[in-house]
């Protein structure tokens, strides 16, 4: 079912409501009904749609109410709602206000170049009206909203309309243990704000770590912390999410990265949930393919020799330069190994992606079989879930980590931006990926390196330690038990509506 919201008129917002005013609203008026009705709100960007719209369906399946709000054309690019969910999950279409520098077709971080991810956040921001409408308006009356990281000024909303706020991070415990105490950015004694600072590991980890940003890694971000259009900078945005949200949901497996999830609740002092990786299952209707497409690739692939295929994507966001795609593609032949590379064209790129692409390469790569480079969206889980995919080169997206890990797959990790170098550092220090050597400074690295570091990670005997571990990560990351007991506990707590249990 689809609804559109209109921008609102003009609405006088009642006292602030404290977070005890607002869950006594909240515990009150859900006694009537067993039956909850959560609204979900991602960010603009595919790598957190789909982890929200996994758990739209799951919440549905639990027999509550969706209210799944975003823009036009995001709600067109979700997978198809299953047919015995449809009367239970309403797609809420917000049209996005237009805004200066932001491209019309603009709606999400994968339409659009980093740089212009600030304008998109101006954009989002100018939701505030709508979504406040929508809160006080809809009925059922709302008893839970899940949002993300970007819409900071929602929990303030959601608290004047009696409605429960969640902040559903997508990200590891990991990093953000980094970004540290919310308060401590609110009111600006972090302090930290020049790139350096951040390739410091924080005096607040209170074990062996090396749970901090190389240079090149970390360059991005900053300028967004100061130069940031909108007004408030990812970190900010973060911090003031999990700062005013009444519970903060983490995707990961506590198992996996138990100090880091012990660390948060500490740093955090609120109530603080895992709801386990959230996995994908393979007939899960997620893939956004057509069956033909997902046949062409199986053909290849099932031509492969088992655990020898390297899979190389770097999500929905990263983009990389010329010299970057050269040298892996280089650094790919030279391994020796097959690979499927899934090559994204640059946002806003008129050229073709493949013109970035070595002298020759496409041509001997055709001629000798040894890889595929693909430049459209591909059935991710599926591929990874193949026996010819014997590792997985990756920007260490934590979606993408999470369905790899899920079928035990090595990570040879090459992070770009946000999140991805604190993940690699996760990563590499459970022992499941190794990283691609760069220099810290400005990234640089050798094909070499990268034939090495593939070789080292999917074919050697000294790599077969690390690929065993991966492999065992089946049972955390994959669709067992472990994790739909982690739901079902998440479930039952928003059911019996009582914050105390994530106070446990
Ligand atoms: C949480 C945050 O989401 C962002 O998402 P991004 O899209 O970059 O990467 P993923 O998290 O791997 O998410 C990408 C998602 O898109 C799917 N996919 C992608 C390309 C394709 O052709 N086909 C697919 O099915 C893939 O299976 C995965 O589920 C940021 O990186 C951030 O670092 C990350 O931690």
């Amino acid at each position: 079912m689809l609804a559109t919201l209109e921008p609102s008129q003009s609405r006088k917002y009642c006292l602030v409501s404290t977070l005890e005013s607002s869950l006594i609203i909240h515990l009150f008026s859900m006694e009537s009904s067993n039956v909850l009705h959560v609204v979900m709100f991602p960010w603009l960007a595919m790598g957190h749609l789909i982890p929200f719209f996994r758990l739209s369906k799951l919440l549905a399946g639990k027999g509550h109410k969706i209210s799944f709000i975003s823009t036009p054309r995001n709600l067109q690019r979700l997978p198809k709602i299953p047919q015995e969910l449809a009367s239970q999950i309403e797609l809420v279409s917000i049209p996005l206000p237009e805004v200066d520098n932001l491209p019309k077709q603009g709606e999400t971080s994968t339409d659009i170049p980093h740089e212009q991810d600030q304008f998109l956040k101006i954009a989002f921001d100018l939701l505030q009206s709508p979504m406040a409408s929508f809160l006080e308006n809809t009925r059922p009356k709302p008893d839970w909203i899940i949002h993300d990281y970007a819409s900071h000024w929602l929990p303030e909303i959601a608290a004047q309309n009696g409605v429960s706020a969640a902040f559903f991070s997508l990200f590891t415990a990991a990093a953000l243990s980094f970004l540290g105490r919310p308060s401590a950015w609110l009111s600006g004694e972090d302090g930290r704000s020049t790139a350096e600072d951040f390739t410091v590991v924080p005096k607040w980890i209170p074990f062996p770590s090396n749970c901090a940003y190389r240079l090149h890694e970390v360059r991005k971000n900053i300028e967004d912390a100061s130069g940031n259009e909108s007004g408030a900078s990812d970190f900010i945005r973060f911090a003031a999410s999990i700062d005013r949200s009444d519970l903060v949901i983490f995707r990961t497996s506590v198992e996996f990265e138990p100090e880091w999830f012990n660390l948060v609740r500490e740093l955090y002092k609120k109530p603080v949930v895992s709801l386990g990786v959230l996995p994908p299952s393979l007939d899960d209707d997620d893939e956004l393919e057509t069956d033909e497409k997902w046949q062409k690739i199986k053909n290849w692939l099932d031509k492969q020799t088992a655990n020898k295929v390297v899979y190389v994507a770097l999500g929905t966001e990263a983009t990389i330069s010329q010299k970057e795609v050269q040298d892996l593609a280089i650094g790919l032949e030279q391994s020796e190994l097959p690979f499927f590379w899934v090559l994204r064209k640059p946002p806003g790129s008129k050229k073709d992606v493949t013109d970035m692409l070595p002298e020759g390469f496409r041509e001997r790569i055709n001629a000798n079989g040894q890889g595929v480079v693909y430049t459209e969206w591909v059935p991710q889980v599926k591929i990874l879930s193949h026996p010819a995919i014997g590792g997985y080169l990756t920007h260490c997206g934590w979606n993408s980590v999470i369905e790899a890990l899920g079928f035990g797959r090595v990570l040879i990790l090459f992070p770009v931006m946000n999140d991805q170098g604190l993940n690699a550092r996760l990563l590499e220090g459970k022992k499941v990926g190794v990283e691609i050597p760069r220099a810290a400074e400005d990234g640089l690295f050798t094909s070499t390196a990268v034939a090495e570091t593939l070789r080292y990670a999917v074919v050697s005997e000294e790599g077969e330690p690390m690929r065993a571990n991966a492999r065992q990560m089946t049972s955390l990351f994959g669709n067992g038990k472990r994790n739909q007991d982690y739901i079902d506990t998440f479930v039952r707590c928003l059911e019996e509506r009582k914050i105390s249990n994530f106070l446990a």
